[in-house]
């Protein structure tokens, strides 16, 4: 892959002593000032290349939990799929709730009538001439579908230098056209927004259709509240999509993004978050992506079928004398070419149909789907029957098992009751699991965060089963240590509005107890 920058200047040849005093300067400027500097002195630079579009690039090497950027959103919103929320802060309202004394949305408080977010779909409401009357509370709201494309089309009418920010961002219009999704929101949005706005002589569908676009690409969705919002970022929505990324994204409470480094970033390194569920399979990863982003992801990890030798997608040889597993020649195909070709396996070569793998998938993911949620039995029974015929660590499989990792030890009597047996089992699944993610996704911060409070408290268990022998008690203490410490670092950036967030606090809380703990 090529990578050319865009140039942000031309570049001046100079003589070294021309250069040297400009770079000491720098250099004392930045010392001088350094605590403003580090905010605007980024450790990446936007480049351009044909088949990603805008992406970053490492300019240093960069450590793992450094944040990179904080920004706060260009635009916020309700998502487009939502039950009626406060337009100010995005909590959910009900029939009790007030309504904007201008214009009829509802709101929760006089704040958020008055929150700066809000103004657009206000002015265009009362420039109407009626208010807005939201009956339904107990449902997804169809005429929510239009607030966050009418703020960001607010901005093309009235604050040109944030629109310019909004209209260089990618949305995929000529990919849309034709498909479903695109006519459904020539009605249901762009129709809607000139009729009932009455803007038809100020936008043309195709203009709102293109804001459509953009929000649908490039919108991260911020799970601070009960129903999730969204939010454009000028810099974070250039980022660019790894299903293994090396940065990890988080919010403040105040809907700010964080983006931090997983794993150690090299110069040079390309700069990438995940924009799907990590983990789920490859080829529901790369439809995701399709669907929602329109690009087949080519990443390392798509490529190698093994997924870094973790066999994440794979099947069990149905031969029940053979130990192999059982994977297409490639994903990369499957997923643009429907038929796909066989599965074969590792060790005895043996074939399966595409058409058998998928109805097997199906048939598993449906017995998922309706297993009773929160059942220590259940989880254990979904393990012992498909580890028949799936690798140990499926995806389907690592669903259930993250699960009960979580579950065993939090019934009532907490990890102190739990028998022997579940006890071991917990150990087990953390182990096997952390095993998985450090490969699978060593950038990811908030599975391993949660896995390795959850192995803090295992050998803290340990500890208190074994006081009559004091060099268990000793070790176990100190990986309990370890484990926290571990823990605290990875799920430092995680607000407390989020249960990893709470398990973060609950660390520090923890951390304390061990301060008396000599190493
Ligand atoms: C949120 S935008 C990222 C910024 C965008 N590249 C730009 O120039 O504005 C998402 C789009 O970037 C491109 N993109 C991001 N990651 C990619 C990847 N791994 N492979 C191919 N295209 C990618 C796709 O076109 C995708 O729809």
């Amino acid at each position: 892959m090529t990578s050319s920058n865009v140039p942000l200047t031309a570049s001046v040849s100079c003589t070294l002593s021309e250069f040297l005093p400009r770079v000491l300067r720098k250099m004392e400027h930045q010392k001088a000032d350094w605590k403003n500097h580090k905010k605007v002195c980024r450790p990446f630079k936007i480049v351009y290349t044909e088949d990603l579009g805008r992406h970053m690039v490492a300019t240093r090497d960069i450590k793992p939990g450094e944040i990179l950027l904080k920004e706060q959103p260009l635009i916020s919103g309700p998502s487009q799929n939502t039950v009626p929320v406060c337009v100010g802060c995005y909590k959910n309202v009900d029939e009790k709730s007030r309504c904007c004394s201008k214009c009829g949305w509802p709101i929760c408080s006089e704040i958020c009538e008055k929150a700066p977010q809000h103004i657009p779909e206000c002015r265009y409401s009362v420039m109407r001439g009626d208010k807005v009357s939201i009956k339904n509370f107990n449902m997804i709201h169809p005429t929510y579908q239009c607030v966050t494309v009418l703020r960001c089309l607010y901005q093309k009418q009235f604050l040109p230098e944030t629109w310019k920010k909004i209209d260089e961002l990618q949305s995929h219009c000529e990919e849309r056209k034709d498909t479903q999704k695109y006519e459904q929101e020539r009605v249901n949005i762009a129709q809607f927004i000139r009729k009932f706005f009455k803007l038809e002589s100020v936008f043309t569908e195709e203009e709102i259709l293109k804001v459509c676009g953009i929000v649908m690409i490039n919108s991260h969705e911020i799970p601070l509240t009960d129903t999730p919002y969204i939010a454009l970022y000028d810099q974070a929505s250039l980022l660019e999509h790894n299903c293994s990324p090396n940065c990890s994204k988080s919010f403040t409470d105040k809907g700010y993004i964080l983006i931090s480094a997983g794993k150690p970033i090299k110069k040079d390194e390309h700069i990438s978050i995940c924009y799907t569920d990590p983990l789920w399979g490859t080829p529901n990863r790369r439809q995701h992506l399709w669907d929602s982003k329109y690009f087949w992801c080519e990443c390392h990890r798509c490529k190698d079928k093994t997924e870094f030798g973790t066999y994440f997608s794979a099947l069990r040889c149905q031969d029940s004398n053979c130990t192999g597993f059982l994977l297409p020649e490639t994903f990369i195909e499957n997923s643009m070419n429907e038929k796909g070709s066989d599965w074969k396996c590792n060790a005895c070569k043996a074939k399966l149909s595409t058409y058998s793998v998928h109805d097997l998938l199906e048939r598993i993911g449906k017995d998922l789907s309706e297993m009773p949620k929160g059942v220590i039995r259940e989880c254990r029974s979904f393990i012992e029957t498909y580890e028949q015929l799936l690798h140990p660590n499926h995806y389907y499989l690592t669903d259930v098992k993250l699960a009960l990792a979580n579950m065993i030890g939090q019934e009532e009597g907490g990890l102190v009751e739990t028998s022997s047996e579940d006890f071991d089992l917990k150990l087990k699944l953390c182990r096997d699991l952390m095993s998985l993610t450090e490969k699978l996704i060593p950038g990811e911060r908030r599975v391993r965060g949660v896995l390795l409070f959850e192995l803090h408290a295992c050998m803290a268990e340990i500890a208190r089963r074994n006081t009559d022998d004091p060099e268990i008690v000793k070790s176990a203490l100190m990986d309990s240590k370890k484990f926290l410490t571990e823990c605290i670092e990875l799920l430092k950036h995680e607000p407390e509005a989020l249960p990893e967030g709470k398990i973060y606090k609950q660390a520090l809380q923890n951390m304390q107890e061990f301060a008396v703990l000599k190493e």
